[in-house]
């Protein structure tokens, strides 16, 4: 009987507690929708981005660089992105993004943008702003990645979401502005793939006879100043540089220098490799906006098979031929006023057609360093403090016979104390030299 009845109290108390139970999450929820809602509304906005949105790295760029997030998590976030030109699209200049990108830091050297994974909080304009990381384990490394970042702002407006948004965006584009993108072709493929963000060089940099940058940098600046003029005289709204002259002599560093002088990207096409008349014809097409189309070391391309009508091939067998090459700068069209520079070590190697006048408005010499360059590179190597040394260093290294690649090492090598150049020194670096000089200067 006593065994009855404390049975029948116990079963009345799980029920009791499952009642109980029941109508608390009845409660909660019913309390819960209806008032959590709108306590939340008023409370927070959150904004949503996804990684496949141009934003989601912008933020993260943002937050790493400047916010200091507080958050319990050990775990991190790393981020790295490369930009790449979309292939076969219909739609002109598509930039997407696959895979990392690394960013450059102040001192050129590559960052890798970090954030805590989960939720982390900071301060913008004084309000409480929480950033939380969801990422989805992707299955394959294929399928593109869906993390989100949620971004949730505490008592404060919408427009304080737009305002994080802008900040992140503008702090972008400062960025991108201190450098200089290069875009390079990958082999077979048809798609530009910016290969690294340069710090931007200043023309100053580069040492060169003063002429030559003048004559070099004016006439960049004449051609972009004159679409109109293009326009309405019906002549191709296009320029042509061909820089050649020996190896280490500036003509890569000056074409970075000038892209960062008049604000370009450069796009970097090496002709002899994974390269046929269909995918030159399609990449000078989707040339990124704004940017200096290269040509480096054109030459390889003609000493490759010694035959004009087959001067390369991609992977499948096509072929490059010098009149596919001519026919894709001659009829594409140039919104944007294409620039094309053209590098050589070998003047010679380069067929007549692709220099001629239409093609090729000016040809540059880049020489083997002249005392003027001499003295210029000495003089912002040591911060005019051993201006002293320099007439004994001119009586020894006559003029073009050394490169400015070459002056460049000896003065890195002897960064600390020039004095320690003493005559043998360079002596032996001037035969040196001269000798590696005589092997490659094969050019006119
Ligand atoms: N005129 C110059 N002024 C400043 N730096 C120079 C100059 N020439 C060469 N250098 C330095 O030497 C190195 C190689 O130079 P660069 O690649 O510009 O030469 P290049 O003429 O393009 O050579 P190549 O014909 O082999 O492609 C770089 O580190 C560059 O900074």
């Amino acid at each position: 009987m006593e065994n009855n009845n404390n049975r029948s109290s116990y079963i009345q108390y799980i029920l009791g507690v499952f009642f109980i139970q029941h109508i608390r999450t009845i409660l909660y929820h019913t309390l819960y929708r209806r008032f959590g809602g709108m306590v939340k509304n008023r409370f927070y906005y959150i904004a949503k981005i996804a990684s496949s949105d141009a934003m989601y790295l912008q933020l993260v760029e943002w937050l790493s660089a400047t916010q200091h997030l507080y958050t319990n998590s050990r775990q991190v976030h790393v981020h790295s992105k490369q930009n790449v030109e979309m292939p076969l699209s219909s739609e002109p200049h598509q930039v997407i993004s696959i895979g990392p990108t690394i960013n450059q830091n102040e001192d050129g050297n590559s960052s890798i943008k970090m954030i805590p994974s989960g939720t982390s909080v900071f301060f913008y304009k004084r309000h409480m702003v929480s950033v939380t990381l969801r990422s989805n384990i992707r299955s394959s490394m294929d399928e593109p990645s869906s993390d989100t970042l949620e971004l949730r702002v505490y008592l404060g407006g919408k427009q304080l979401i737009n305002d994080i948004l802008k900040t992140a965006f503008q702090h972008h584009l400062s960025k991108t502005e201190e450098n200089t993108k290069i875009y390079q072709t990958l082999p077979n493929c048809n798609i530009w793939v910016v290969q690294s963000l340069q710090r931007r060089r200043e023309i100053d940099s580069v040492f060169l006879d003063k002429s030559v940058k003048d004559e070099l940098i004016g006439d960049v600046n004449t051609f972009i100043r004159s679409k109109q003029w293009y326009r309405s005289s019906g002549v191709p709204y296009t320029r042509g540089y061909l820089l050649y002259g020996p190896p280490g002599t500036g003509k890569t560093s000056f074409i970075l220098s000038l892209a960062g002088y008049f604000n370009k990207q450069i796009c970097i096409m090496n002709l002899g490799r994974g390269v046929s008349d269909t995918s030159l014809y399609f990449m000078i097409n989707k040339t990124p906006p704004n940017s200096i189309l290269v040509f480096e070391d054109v030459d390889s391309a003609f000493t490759n098979t010694g035959n004009h009508n087959h001067i390369g091939q991609d992977d499948m067998g096509n072929k490059l031929t010098l009149q596919g090459l001519l026919h894709a700068l001659d009829t594409l069209p140039n919104l944007d006023g294409r620039i094309l520079v053209m590098t050589t070590n070998h003047i010679e190697k380069i067929p007549q057609a692709l220099l001629s006048p239409g093609r090729v408005h000016l040809k540059v010499k880049f020489d083997l360093a002249n005392h003027f360059q001499i003295k210029q590179m000495f003089k912002r190597f040591y911060e005019n403090k051993y201006n002293h040394l320099l007439p004994a260093l001119l009586k020894k290294i006559e003029n073009n016979t050394v490169s400015t690649a070459q002056l460049q090492n000896l003065f890195i090598n002897y960064r600390d104390d020039p004095t320690k150049i003493t005559d043998s020194v360079l002596d032996e670096f001037i035969s040196d030299s001269v000798l590696v000089n005589t092997h490659k200067t094969k050019y006119l």
